[in-house]
């Protein structure tokens, strides 16, 4: 229902009232019709105020109500008579106004809002469109661009925002029922002929269609992502194992080798799932300090969450012995292969003949440290990615005599600790970062060719990525690559003239080689490809030193700077990102591209919008990506990836079918067309 009285001598005061968000039921839009057509009729009344009963303005339809035979007054006449009424009407929006809520906003004459509150069409996320009026009004008060972005993302706004893009009249941190009557009086006898929204035109575009066309877009992007995240968990691998043939063992009690950074956000997440964890860390003061770190995650996890963790889930140990009873362990030490073979060994030793080991390797051969075990099929990576509590992704690396019982293991733990787990076969760098390599390859030699990591990271971030390549490697450590490159021979400083550019054959860039060396490791350091405040410090700003090192390197190397731009950074990063996945699929590492597009999606930031790197290759046409990277090959010969892949090239010979039809020419891929 909705209450109605007069305030102020000259102010009718509407307060929807339907606990707990003033929902627009059948009895609050009679209530809102009945006291409208008062304040209307009433000559001491000179204008209106609507607002909501404890400081929530309206959550929209009445969700109750869904699904029920329709009654009461319809919303949209209701609105409409409120936009003609001939006193001025102010909204009043505290809380939420969404939906309907945002709809009946729209009809008024002016709306005031506190700072806290939050706006927007959320029909969408409800399979409804805004059908009150929304999809009228929104566009012609704020554009059609802006209006489109929130009716087809559904996404709420705060008072700032909204206030930006003219959704609102003004934004009050008082009291807003208050400052509304307020404004009301002040309003009195004023005309209303610029106030009604639906008499606006909406702004003329040239490029509407574009704009309709790349919102299909995204909609189709967002449904494929929908399914592919579920295609994911039904994981096949090509030896035959399947998720529907392979039967997980039940894991109860897990272990942790290892409590750096990754071993503690994966104890966290362990003990989350409710499993009880041994934590193994033989560093005595590593120890102490992930004793108090990991209870403080679960605390703010809990409080987050709003769940309870048994205190006693946990424990901690300094030797490997304490893990001889428990089904699972996943190994967490630092990236080192002699390290893990001997932690491989010891375990195999120690735990129960049926325990599985996992390990957490970014890159390492799971082969291999399989081959240090006295049962290798007992043995699966488990790739999570940092902050290993939080982020969704988790890769599943199946080596050659990993067993299918182990995969589908591993795999359902991943989905208890809310994961999304993708399976994947063991090669260098697994799916995510192999194709990551290629990536930030292409970005380095982007900045020997005239560059700056201000221009690469903007191009990405306006893609859709987070953070551009450079914020990322800044945010993660320059060290962590460098380490990596250093024990593959890569990283070698000393060379010059032509053979410091080449590696066994390829181009190669040493610039993130050289800034280790510089000490600059990134935000840790306080500097990298940007410079920062202080050590830790977050926000990134342009370096003159970073630039002036570049104008050096380029001179010392006789590379001329020339203009890039934006499409070429993007079709450069990104079409070999998307390249080096048509060999992962080719080689059968990744079994679809729902695979690839779910970690690019859920571990990289690759914006789901896009759908993930396979989905976007599609969208923007197999044979262009084939045209652009042979393109790129030849101005760049000496980077082999650039050569459009075999199965690529397949697809194309193919007529370039339709994602979903991609796996049909993978299956086919040793038939000679
Ligand atoms: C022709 C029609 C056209 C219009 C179409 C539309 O408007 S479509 C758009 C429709 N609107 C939307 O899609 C908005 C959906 N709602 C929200 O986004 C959020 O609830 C919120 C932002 C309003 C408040 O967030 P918060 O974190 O502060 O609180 P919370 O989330 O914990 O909820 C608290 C309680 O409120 C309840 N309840 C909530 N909404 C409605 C409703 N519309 N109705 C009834 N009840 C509703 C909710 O069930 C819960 O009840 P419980 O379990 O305690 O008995």
């Amino acid at each position: 229902m909705a209450q109605y009285r007069r305030v102020s001598g000259s102010v009718g005061l509407i307060t929807l009232q339907n606990p707990p968000v003033n929902a627009l039921s059948a009895s609050v839009r009679q209530g809102i019709v009945d006291s409208v057509k008062r304040a209307l009729g009433d000559q001491k009344v000179k204008s209106v105020v609507i607002c909501g009963q404890n400081g929530v303005f309206c959550g929209g339809a009445d969700i109750r109500e869904f699904g029920r035979q329709m009654s009461g007054p319809p919303l949209v006449p209701m609105i409409h008579d409120i936009e003609a009424a001939n006193k001025p009407v102010v909204a009043a929006i505290e809380g939420s106004a969404l939906g309907g809520g945002l709809e009946l906003a729209l009809g008024c004459h002016y709306r005031i809002s506190h700072s806290k509150a939050k706006l927007g069409l959320p029909e969408v996320t409800l399979g409804l469109l805004p059908a009150a009026g929304g999809t009228q009004r929104l566009p012609r008060l704020i554009g059609v661009p802006a209006a489109l972005n929130l009716i087809t993302t559904g996404r709420h706004v705060t008072a700032a925002e909204a206030l930006q893009l003219g959704i609102l009249d003004h934004v009050t941190e008082h009291n807003t029922v208050d400052v509304a009557v307020k404004f009301a009086l002040s309003v009195t006898g004023e005309s209303l002929d610029g106030r009604r929204i639906s008499s606006f035109s909406c702004a003329p575009l040239s490029d509407l269609d574009s704009l309709f066309e790349e919102a299909m877009l995204k909609a189709r992007a967002l449904q494929y992502f929908f399914f592919a995240q579920r295609a994911v968990g039904r994981w096949s691998t090509p030896s035959g194992a399947r998720w529907d043939t392979s039967q997980p063992r039940p894991v109860r009690k897990a272990a942790v080798i290892g409590l750096g950074t990754m071993g503690r956000g994966i104890t966290v997440a362990l003990a989350q799932a409710g499993l009880s964890v041994v934590a193994v860390e033989t560093h005595a003061k590593q120890l102490m300090e992930a004793k108090k770190a990991v209870p403080s995650m679960l605390k703010r996890g809990a409080v987050r969450g709003g769940t309870t963790i048994e205190p006693d889930s946990i424990t901690y140990s300094e030797t490997v012995q304490a893990v001889a009873d428990v089904d699972l362990v996943i190994e967490a030490v630092f990236e080192d292969m002699a390290l893990k073979e001997k932690v491989f060994q010891q375990l195999s030793i120690v735990c129960k003949p049926d325990t599985l080991l996992c390990t957490n390797t970014s890159s390492l051969d799971v082969d291999h440290l399989a081959s240090q075990t006295r049962h290798p099929e007992l043995v699966v990576g488990m790739h999570f990615f940092a902050p290993a509590h939080v982020m969704k992704l988790l890769e599943v690396v199946y080596g050659r005599r990993s067993s299918p019982a182990a995969v589908a293991t591993a795999m359902q733990l991943g989905k208890k600790m809310g994961k999304v787990s993708v399976a994947v076969g063991n090669c260098r760098g697994f799916a995510g970062n192999r194709m990551l390599k290629r990536y930030l390859e292409q970005a380095f030699f982007l900045l020997e060719e005239g560059a700056t990591p201000e221009l690469v990271d903007r191009a990405l971030e306006e893609f859709g990525f987070p953070m551009g390549v450079f914020r990322m490697s800044d945010l993660s450590g320059l060290d962590v690559g460098w380490r990596v490159r250093k024990a593959d021979g890569l990283a070698d400083t000393s060379l010059t003239g032509t053979s410091a550019r080449v590696r066994q054959g390829c181009r190669y860039s040493p610039l993130g080689d050289l800034l280790c060396e510089h000490g600059r490791f990134g935000q840790k350091t306080g500097r990298g490809w940007y410079q920062y405040d202080k050590p830790g410090g977050r926000v990134a700003k342009s370096d003159p030193w970073l630039h002036n090192f570049l104008d050096e390197y380029r001179a010392r190397h006789g590379l001329v700077p020339r203009c890039i731009d934006q499409q070429e950074v993007l079709e450069r990063c990104l079409f070999v990102l998307i390249n080096e996945g048509f060999q992962i699929l080719e080689e059968g590492i990744a079994a679809g591209p729902e695979d690839i597009d779910a970690i690019y999606v859920f571990g990289y930031g690759w914006p789901r919008h896009r759908g993930g790197p396979m989905f976007y290759a599609d969208m923007v046409g197999l044979e262009r990506v084939v045209e652009r990277l042979e393109r790129y090959h030849q101005a760049h010969p000496n980077v082999p990836y650039l050569q459009p892949s075999g199965l690529l090239r397949r697809l194309v010979a193919n007529g370039s079918p339709p994602i979903h039809k991609w796996r049909n020419v993978i299956k086919n891929r040793n038939s000679q067309l």
